[in-house]
């Protein structure tokens, strides 16, 4: 026997080996010492092997699941070694083989899966120089039979991780660790490493051919993606050999293109709190606010559609469209209703073609099928999609038939119990079963026929599972039996005898059990078999309820939250009335904290970058997220939380919110705030909206300053992107009087005494000041310190006014003409080096360059307040105060 386990050990080598002996599975030697560590269980020796004592130590049968479930949560990978020959039919151990290796990213067991969520395997193949590689990605979710292609470079990475979110990444073994881009060594998922032959590309395309079952794959505009095709050949081959067999279920294919998707990158995802909160809790967060789906296949398609936004907006349009006629019908309740009796159709289909589906999962589908006519009458007119949907509800009839002929009324939960086989459905299995239920009857009459033929009234006739069928007999009436009784078993106060007719019952009744369960796992082998090419109309049927499903959750949350239908414009557009963080607004109403202030946002051509100030905790941060939120909640499809939105073409959110120090790679607050703004500033463009919170706050407030100056103009002058950039700097509300496309805006706030009451709507202009000692009184900061923190502030805001002199923050090294043409006055200054010459020159130098007819109301103001600073600053040297720029 361990010659056997050791030749399969040997083909598994980096695997877990679970080998099973009778109820047990065993692992031996280093697995049995991994096996102890991880999972807790207990380490013995017996025997020995190569002269050494065999260390191992086992997990029971039944309790596989939960045993499989933590290796998996650890990332470790099991083959399941199973006995496949028959027990003594020929010398030495039963057959045994690895029938399926499970690992993180290719569970299709309904007990190790989340049920909302897909667990993705994703293959990353890496071609090209190893200048500009170019990565070719191919993932699957075998539960639901999902694969998609795509190739990206080493930015897109980790935007592409992020979205995809995968359970466990297959790399090249000769690529080594050192080599792979730093977005994988970052990643948690495990990275299992294949053989560097199996990333061919011309075997991916084929294999995807074959799997697809087509000629060319132009029909899924799959054919110039030789990255991703060799991404795919490792994909394929590794689910295959996982499985063990073919993947009947896998039929069709997703390409997706950065350039098709709104793009979200990593620090996105994580500030708007899509997914998970900062914290990593998976509540509150936009996606638990949103899902209220009520099947899996549901959930788990609307977290697809919020990590995937199209910048397309056609599909966008429909489910709008969808969501209106499901609202104009008041159907979008009893639709939700009927959806209730829907099971995971997507996880069954995958699992029957995988041969792992249980008897009460067919009988699940059998009740949707039969449920399909009363779901259908819910889904109203009116829209495309909806009738799309509605057609796509009905499979082939024979399906439905077939599960109502062969599955029993309720079976049992696994097949090996029996009782799973609809009685009528087969002859021979309802002869075997009339023998075994016949049994109580024959019974019953033997004990009556043997208490008269022997006179003994209390004589039993009775079974045990060692024993099996026996006659009992009290000892006081031992000497009544008859000479046919034979002794089987005697005990204190008793005898046990069979007959030779009990003994022919026995034989015809526990062979008629065994061969009624072998007959029924034959019947459910053919069953699956019957079912192998209904797959496609099985899942073409899932993903049609996990569409409507979503859509019935979009809708129930519009008319719940009061949300509106946005309008797509082609004009640069970003235009809210009165729009709400939902998220926010959902956590004050649970809490009782009060109303949400709803806002508006107005961004076009002309006015593209707000700058905003205002106290700590007035709503900066609150509003530019809801902007960010709004704008994608519509591009996937869902209304969203305002009175009226009309936005124009999007390509990207970006976002530079606040950092935790990330200390596990090795970065400070600073660098991490300056590594992302700079990816922002290279990869923004003018359809793109981005959030800037706080730039800048990480270093010292000169460092700080100067390098949000210089972000925002980069942004309004290169970039051009639709901006919000809050800001405690509040020289940086000097911006817009230098940049035309920019404006001021702040969060209100109120003081009454020494307090600050917030009012969290945004007003135009700058804030007057930042209340930041106020906002610590409200954080419960000791008195004294909040006096002496008054004291310094005076005193520095006294300084500041004795010493104003104005550095000019936004003149880059390469002005472009526009920015020239957006500042016509310039009195912007150098700093002062000696203190001697005269403000009033240096007023008249000013006021000198100011051409009146050329300037806007705002901009001459802005030159008012500089030309007054200039005139209350301290005498210097007129030489150093240089106009900047003509
Ligand atoms: N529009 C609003 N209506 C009602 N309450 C709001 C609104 N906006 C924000 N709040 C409340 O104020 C809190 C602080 O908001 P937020 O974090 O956006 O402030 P902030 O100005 O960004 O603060 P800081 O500058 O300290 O980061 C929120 O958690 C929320 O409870």
């Amino acid at each position: 026997m361990m010659a056997q386990y050791l030749r399969i050990k040997r083909e598994f080598p980096d695997t877990l080996v679970f080998y099973r002996m009778g109820d047990f599975y065993e692992v031996f030697f280093d697995d049995a010492r991994l096996a102890h560590r991880l999972l807790d269980i207990t380490l013995t020796t017996r025997g020995q092997s190569n002269g050494e004592p065999v260390v191992m130590a086992g997990v029971p049968v039944q309790a596989l699941e939960s045993y499989l479930a933590k290796l998996i949560k650890r990332g470790q990978a099991v083959a399941i070694a199973e006995q496949v020959g028959e027990v003594g039919a020929g010398k030495g151990p039963v057959e045994r083989k690895v029938v399926r290796v499970v690992t993180p990213g290719t569970i299709t067991d309904t007990e190790l899966l989340a049920e909302r969520e897909d667990t993705r395997l994703l293959a990353i193949a890496q071609t090209g120089p190893a200048s500009a590689p170019l990565y070719g990605l191919a993932w699957l979710a075998l539960a639901s039979g999902q694969l998609g292609l795509s190739e990206c470079s080493e930015r897109e990475l980790d935007a592409w991780l992020a979205r995809l979110a995968p359970a466990e990444v297959l790399v090249s073994a000769e690529i080594d660790s050192q080599r792979r881009p730093a977005a994988l060594r970052a990643l948690a998922a495990p990275l299992t490493a294949r053989p560097g032959w199996q990333f061919d590309s011309a075997l991916g395309e084929r294999k995807l051919r074959e799997q697809l079952r087509v000629a060319h794959l132009s029909g899924f505009n799959a054919q110039d993606l030789s990255a991703a095709h060799a991404a795919a050949a490792a994909l394929l081959s590794f689910a295959e050999h996982t499985q063990g067999r073919a993947l009947s279920h896998v039929n069709s294919l997703t390409v997706e293109r950065a350039t098709d998707l709104l793009e979200l990158p990593p620090a996105t995802h994580r500030n708007l709190e899509l997914i998970e909160t900062l914290r990593g809790e998976t509540a509150p967060t936009l996606l638990s606010l949103l899902d209220t789906c009520r099947t899996g296949m549901g959930s788990r398609l609307l977290r697809h559609w919020l990590t995937h936004p199209l910048r397309e907006r056609t599909v966008a349009r429909e489910r709008h469209a969808a969501i209106a006629a499901l609202l104009d019908a008041r159907a979008a309740e009893p639709l939700r209703e009927a959806l209730r009796h829907v099971s995971d159709v997507q996880r069954i289909t995958a699992r029957t073609a995988l041969r792992q589906v249980r008897p009460r999962e067919l009988a699940g589908l059998r009740e949707t099928l039969a449920h399909l006519p009363t779901l259908r009458g819910q889904v109203p007119n009116g829209a495309p999609l909806l009738a799309d949907l509605h057609a796509a509800l009905t499979p082939d009839a024979s399906i439905a038939e077939l599960l109502q002929r062969a599955v029993a009324e309720e079976p049992a939960v696994l097949l090996r119990d029996g009782g799973v086989i609809a009685a009528g459905f087969d002859a021979d299995l309802d002869e075997l079963r009339a023998i075994a239920t016949n049994c109580d009857a024959f019974l019953l009459d033997l004990e009556a026929r043997e208490r008269e033929r022997t006179g003994i009234a209390n004589l039993r006739v009775q079974y045990n599972k060692v024993h099996g069928f026996y006659i009992e007999v009290t000892q006081g009436q031992v000497d009544k039996v008859p000479l046919d009784y034979r002794r089987r078993q005697t005990l204190k106060n008793a005898e046990r005898y069979i007959t030779p007719e009990l003994k022919a019952f026995e034989d015809k009744a526990l062979s008629a059990q065994e061969r009624s369960l072998a007959r029924e796992k034959w019947l459910y082998e053919q069953l699956l078999d019957a079912l192998q090419p209904h797959l496609n109309a099985l899942s073409e049927l899932g993903r049609a309820l996990a569409s409507l499903d979503a859509l019935a959750a979009f809708a129930e949350r519009a008319a719940t939250l009061d949300w509106c239908a946005p309008e797509f414009v082609n004009h640069p557009c970003l235009d809210i009335e009165q729009g709400r963080h939902p998220v926010v607004e959902a956590r004050l109403a649970e809490t009782g904290g009060g109303n949400f202030i709803a806002n508006d946002c107005r961004l076009d051509s002309a006015r593209r970058m707000v700058i905003l100030t205002g106290p700590n905790m007035g709503g900066k941060s609150t509003f530019m997220r809801q902007v960010a939120v709004i704008a994608l909640l519509a591009a996937i499809g869902s209304y969203v939380p305002a009175a009226r939105a009309r936005l124009g073409p999007l390509d990207a959110i970006h976002t530079r919110i606040g950092a935790a120090d990330d200390l596990a790679n090795a970065q400070s607050t600073f660098m991490l705030e300056m590594t992302e703004a700079s990816a922002i500033l290279h990869s923004a463009s003018e359809h793109s909206l981005v959030l800037m919170d706080e730039i800048g706050r990480g270093t010292s407030t000169f460092d700080g300053l100067a390098l949000a100056g210089a972000i925002g103009s980069h942004l309004h002058d290169r970039n051009k992107s639709f901006t919000l950039f809050a800001t405690h700097y509040f020289e940086l509300t000097e911006f817009p009087a230098r940049h035309r496309h920019a404006v001021n805006m702040h969060v209100s706030a109120a003081e009454s005494g020494d307090d600050i009451v917030f009012l969290h709507a945004i007003e135009a202009g700058p804030a007057s000041r930042s209340y930041g000692v106020q906002v610590a009184r409200l954080a419960g900061m000791p008195g004294s310190v909040l006096r002496q923190a008054r004291n310094a502030l005076d005193s520095l805001e006294a300084q500041q006014r004795a010493g104003q002199a104005q550095i000019d923050l936004f003149a880059g090294p390469d002005v472009s003409p526009e920015v020239e043409a957006a500042a016509p006055i310039s009195i912007a200054l150098t700093p002062v080096s000696t203190p001697q010459a005269t403000a009033h020159a240096a007023v008249l130098d000013a006021l000198a360059d100011v051409e009146p007819d050329n300037l806007s109301p705002r901009e001459a103001l802005a030159a008012l307040y500089r030309l007054k600073a200039l005139a209350i600053a301290p005498a210097a040297d007129p030489s150093t105060f240089t106009p900047s720029r003509p």
